[in-house]
C-alpha cells in the first residue's frame, strides 16, 4: 500500500513486471549499450575532473582512509624496532595506486608490508647487536691415535694453529673472531653429531665450521675403520643428502704414516688419510679448503706439518677477507684436468692472421722508428688516455737503416685490447693477459707436478721442477705461421712492433701475481700435494716460451734483470727470426732456438714464416749461436713433424748443428692440436711420429754428427713426453753427462759479472744427470706416479 491510502492490487504488479520483461527482450543490446556508455563516459569525465584538481572526488573516503592506515601501520612498524620487512613486489600493487599516489602528490608507500620475524623478539636481542656483527669460526682438530703421537701433535698443532689466527684478529676492528680450535679425539665423539651434518649452536648464534683432520695410518683394524666407514654410508645412505657437509666453511687431511715400512703410496704409506681426504670431499661438496698433507712421523713429518699449517692459516686468512674460500674452490675442485688438455703449453705457437694483416705485408702508414722511441711517443702523448692518431711501426728487418721522417701523426694501438676476439680467445684458454701484450699460464706439467704425476722433461734433463716454473711471455705476438701451432685465435702477427710497449715492472708483477693466483686455484684439485703446493707459491724457473716471440718486446733485457734479480731462472725460446735482438740478448740461464727444418723450402711449409728473408735470418741466428756458445747455454729444439720435416732430414740438421754448434739439441716428437691453422696446413694425427721413429732420428743425426768429427752424444731421454736431448762433449765429465744446471752459481755468476759478463756456460754446469734420465731409462721422474688420461696408474716400462 502507498502512503497516500492507494492500493496496488497484485495483478497490475503482474503486468508491470511481464511488460519489463518484454521490453527487456526486445530492447536489451541497446539497454546495455547505452548503459555501458554512460558508466564509460561517467568515467572519463571524473578523471578529468581528478587530475585538474589535483584531488580524488570519487571514492576519497575510502583511499584515504586506506592510505592513512597504511600509513600508520608503516610507522607502527618502523618503530617496532625496523623489524624484517618485505615489500610487496612492484607487480603487485595496481597501476590504480600508483595513478592515486600520482594525483595526490604522495610519495609511494611500497605498498603494503609483510612483517616477518618478531619484532618484540629482535627488540630484545638489540643489545646484542654488537655481538651479532662478529662472524665466530670455529676450528676442529679431529685426530686419531694408536700409540700416543699424534694426540700430542694434534694438541699442539691447534695451540700454535689457534695463536696464529688470533693474531690476526687481533684488532678491534677484524670482522672475524676466531674461536680458540677445538681438539677431538675420533675415538670419542659422535659420528652423528660432527658427521652427518655441522654441530647444532646455541639457538640465534652463528658459527662457521673448519674441520680439520689429523690421522695417522695402521693396516690393522682401528678407530680409522670406524671412521672411514661411518662417512662412506653417510655418504651413500639414501635419506642423508649426498652432501650433508657442505654447510662448514672447509676442510683439510694431514696424514702421518711410516716410510719405513710403508715406502710409497702404492704400498699403504698414509692411505687412509688420502681416503678420508677423498670421502671429506664427497661429504662437503668439495670443499677441501688445503691439499692432502702427508709425513712421516719419523722424518719429514714435523717440517711437512708446519708447511701444511701455514698453507690453512693463509686460506682462514682468505676466508676471514672474503667470506669464504673464493676463487676456485669449489672451483679448484672444479679441476680443469690438466690431462684433459689437448698437448703440452710448451713451444712456440702462432694464431691465425687477423683480416687486417695481409701475410706479413706491413700495411702501417704511419713512419718506422726506433723501438726507444715509442716510449718517447707513448710519453709525448702523455699516455694520458689522449688517443694518438696513427700507427708505429718499428720494422725490425730496417732498424739502423736511416728514418723516415713521420708523415702523419702517430697512434698506437694495444696488441691485444681488452674488448677483442683474441683477449677472449686467450681468457678462455685458460690465458691470463697482463697489461697489454703479455700473457702467462699454467702449463699442464706444473698442475700434473702439483699432484705429484711427473715433470716435463725439464726436470728430467735440467733439474727443473714443473710446479715451481711460470710459464709466460712478454709478447704475445709473432712472426711466424708455424704448422704445428695449437692455439685457435687471431693474435696479431707481424714482422713489426707496432704497439704500445708496457713497461718490464709492470709484466713482471703481473705475470706473477696471475700465476700465484692460477696455482692458489689448484689447492682443492684432488691429488695435489701439500709440499709441491707450498713450493710452487715460490716461482723458481721461467719458461718464457708461451705462444708468440719474447726477444720481440722491446725490453726484454730488463725483464730478464727482474726475473733475475728474484733467483727466477730463463729458458728463452726464440724462432730465428730476430738476429739484431738476439745479438743484444744478455745473459739467460738457457737459450734456445727453434730449428724447424732443415733447409729453405721446409722451413718455408713448416714456420710459413712472414718475413721475406726468413732464410737469411735464420742462418744469422745460427752463426750469432756459435759466436756466443762460450757465453750463453744454447739448445736447438727440434720439433719432428712426419712427412713435413723427419724423413732424409737428418743430414740437413747435422749440416745446422755443425754451423750453430749449440751446447744442446733438443728432439721432441710434434703433438697433434687438430686446430683450423694446423689442419688447414694438411696436418694430421698421421704426422704424430711414434717415439721410437723418434728414437731412430736421434740415434741418425747422432750417427751423422760423429761423421763430421762433432762429439755430442745422447745424454738424456724423457719418453712421457717423446723428448730426446743430445749434448755437446763439453758436458760430459768424469764418464758421465752432465746436462743438469747449478742455478745457484748461475746467479752468483751473474752478481759478479753482469748481464753482460763473461762467463760459460761451463763454469754453471751442475751435478751429473740422475741415472733413471740417462738414455734407455724413460726418464720418468721416480718421485712421481705415471697415469693414463683417467688419472690410472700406468707400469713406467
Ligand atoms: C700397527 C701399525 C700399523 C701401521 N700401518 C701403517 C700403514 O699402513 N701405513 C703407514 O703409512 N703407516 C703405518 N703405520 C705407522 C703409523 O701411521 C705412524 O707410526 C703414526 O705416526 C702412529 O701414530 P700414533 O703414534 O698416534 O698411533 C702403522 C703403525 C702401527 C703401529
Ligand atoms: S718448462 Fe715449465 S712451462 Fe715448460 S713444460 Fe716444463 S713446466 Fe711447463
Amino acid at each position: 500500500m502507498f502512503p497516500n491510502g492507494w492500493e496496488v492490487s497484485p495483478a497490475i504488479l503482474g503486468r508491470v513486471a511481464d511488460y519489463a520483461v518484454e521490453l527487456w527482450h526486445e530492447h536489451r543490446i541497446p539497454i546495455i549499450l547505452s548503459t555501458l556508455f554512460i558508466l564509460g563516459f561517467l568515467r572519463i569525465y571524473l578523471r578529468l575532473t581528478d587530475s585538474r584538481q589535483e584531488k580524488l572526488v570519487a571514492l576519497p573516503k575510502v583511499y584515504n582512509s586506506e592510505k592513512k592506515g597504511l600509513e600508520e601501520k608503516k610507522n607502527k612498524t618502523e618503530e617496532l624496532a625496523k623489524v624484517v620487512v618485505k615489500k610487496v613486489s612492484s607487480s603487485e600493487s595496481s597501476s590504480g595506486d600508483d595513478e592515486r599516489r600520482k594525483a595526490t602528490g604522495k610519495k609511494k608507500l611500497g605498498g603494503p608490508r609483510r612483517i616477518k620475524g618478531d619484532a618484540n623478539k629482535r627488540l630484545r636481542k638489540e643489545g646484542d647487536k654488537q655481538q651479532d656483527v662478529k662472524r665466530k669460526i670455529q676450528v676442529l682438530v679431529f685426530y686419531s691415535c694408536l700409540t700416543g703421537s699424534t694426540e700430542k701433535i694434534a694438541r699442539q698443532f691447534a695451540q700454535e694453529f689457534g695463536n696464529s689466527l688470533t693474531k690476526s684478529t687481533e684488532e678491534e676492528k677484524a670482522q672475524t673472531a676466531f674461536l680458540p680450535p677445538q681438539v677431538l679425539d675420533l675415538s670419542e665423539v659422535d659420528y652423528d653429531e660432527y658427521f652427518i651434518s655441522p654441530p647444532k649452536t646455541e639457538e640465534g648464534e652463528k658459527v662457521d665450521y673448519f674441520y680439520l683432520v689429523l690421522l695417522p695410518s695402521f693396516n690393522i683394524d682401528s678407530i680409522n675403520d670406524t671412521f672411514l666407514e661411518h662417512l662412506q654410508e653417510t655418504h651413500h645412505d639414501f635419506r642423508i643428502d649426498t652432501s650433508p657437509l657442505a654447510p662448514i666453511l672447509g676442510y683439510s687431511v694431514f696424514g702421518f704414516g711410516d716410510r719405513e715400512g710403508w715406502p710409497t703410496e702404492e704400498e699403504g704409506y698414509c692411505f687412509q688419510a688420502k681416503e678420508v681426504d677423498k670421502w671429506m670431499a664427497k661429504l662437503t661438496g668439495r670443499k677441501r679448503a688445503y691439499p692432502l698433507g702427508m709425513g712421516d712421523w719419523k722424518r719429514d713429518g714435523k717440517e711437512r706439518l708446519g708447511e701444511w699449517k701455514n698453507g690453512l692459516v693463509d686460506v682462514l686468512g682468505q676466508i676471514e677477507q672474503n667470506g669464504g674460500l673464493g676463487e676456485g674452490v669449489p672451483g679448484s675442485g672444479d679441476p680443469i684436468e690438466s690431462d684433459d688438455e689437448e698437448v703440452e703449453d710448451d713451444g712456440e705457437v702462432l694464431f691465425d692472421e687477423p683480416a687486417e694483416q695481409n701475410g706479413g705485408k706491413s700495411k702501417s702508414s704511419g713512419s718506422l722508428e726506433d723501438v726507444e722511441d715509442i716510449g718517447r711517443i707513448m710519453a709525448a702523448n702523455g699516455n694520458t688516455g689522449k688517443k694518438p692518431s696513427a700507427p708505429i711501426a718499428v720494422d725490425f728487418t730496417t732498424e739502423g737503416k736511416p728514418k723516415r721522417k713521420a708523415a702523419a701523426p702517430i697512434v698506437i694501438k694495444e696488441m691485444v685490447p681488452k674488448n677483442s676476439p683474441t683477449y677472449n680467445s686467450l681468457t678462455k684458454q685458460g690465458y691470463a693477459i697482463v697489461g697489454s701484450h703479455s700473457g702467462v699460464k699454467i702449463c699442464r706439467w706444473t698442475k700434473s707436478a702439483l699432484r705429484g704425476r711427473g715433470s716435463c722433461y725439464k726436470y728430467s734433463f735440467y733439474g727443473i721442477n714443473s710446479h715451481q716454473c711460470m710459464e709466460t711471455t712478454p709478447s704475445l705476438s709473432c712472426s711466424n705461421k708455424c704448422v704445428f701451432c695449437w692455439r685457435h685465435g687471431t693474435n696479431p702477427v707481424g714482422t713489426t712492433w707496432r704497439w704500445v710497449v708496457d713497461p718490464p715492472d709492470l709484466i713482471f708483477n703481473g705475470v706473477k701475481e696471475n700465476h700465484y693466483k692460477k696455482i692458489k686455484m689448484m689447492r682443492g684439485v684432488p691429488g695435489v700435494r701439500a709440499e709441491r703446493f707450498a713450493e710452487a707459491m715460490r716461482i723458481r724457473h721461467c719458461a718464457l716460451s708461451l705462444v708468440g716471440e719474447p726477444i720481440f718486446y722491446p725490453h726484454i733485457n730488463e725483464f730478464l734483470g727482474m726475473l733475475h734479480k728474484e733467483r727466477i731462472s730463463s729458458f728463452l725460446v726464440c724462432n730465428a727470426q730476430h738476429p739484431d735482438q738476439l745479438a743484444a740478448l744478455q745473459h739467460v740461464t738457457q737459450l734456445y732456438v727453434s730449428i724447424d727444418a732443415s733447409n729453405k723450402e721446409s722451413l718455408r711449409r713448416i714456420d710459413r714464416p712472414l718475413h721475406r728473408d726468413f732464410w737469411e735470418r735464420f742462418n744469422r741466428c745460427l752463426d750469432i749461436l756459435r759466436e756466443r756458445r762460450f757465453q750463453q747455454r744454447t739448445v736447438f729444439r727440434l720439433t719432428l713433424v712426419k712427412d713435413f720435416n723427419l724423413e732424409d732430414e737428418v743430414e740437413g740438421y747435422a749440416d745446422l748443428v755443425q754451423k750453430g754448434l749449440p751446447c744442446f739439441v733438443e728432439i721432441k716428437g710434434v703433438t697433434y692440436c687438430g686446430t683450423s691453422t694446423s689442419s688447414s696446413a694438411g696436418l694430421t694425427m698421421q704426422n704424430v711420429p711414434f717415439y721410437t721413429e723418434v728414437c731412430d732420428f736421434v740415434v741418425a743425426l747422432e750417427k751423422a754428427l760423429k761423421k763430421r768429427g762433432l762429439n755430442y752424444g745422447i745424454a738424456a731421454e724423457h719418453a712421457h713426453s717423446c723428448c730426446i736431448l743430445l749434448a755437446s762433449d763439453r758436458f760430459y765429465k768424469e764418464g758421465k753427462w752432465h746436462t743438469r744446471i747449478d742455478y745457484e752459481r748461475f746467479f752468483e755468476l751473474l752478481e759478479e759479472r753482469g748481464p753482460d759478463g763473461e762467463f760459460t756456460p761451463e763454469e754453471y754446469m751442475g751435478p751429473e744427470t740422475p741415472e733413471w734420465a740417462t738414455w734407455g731409462k724413460g726418464g720418468f721422474d721416480p718421485r712421481d706416479q705415471r697415469v693414463d688420461r683417467k688419472g690410472r696408474p700406468v707400469e713406467v716400462s
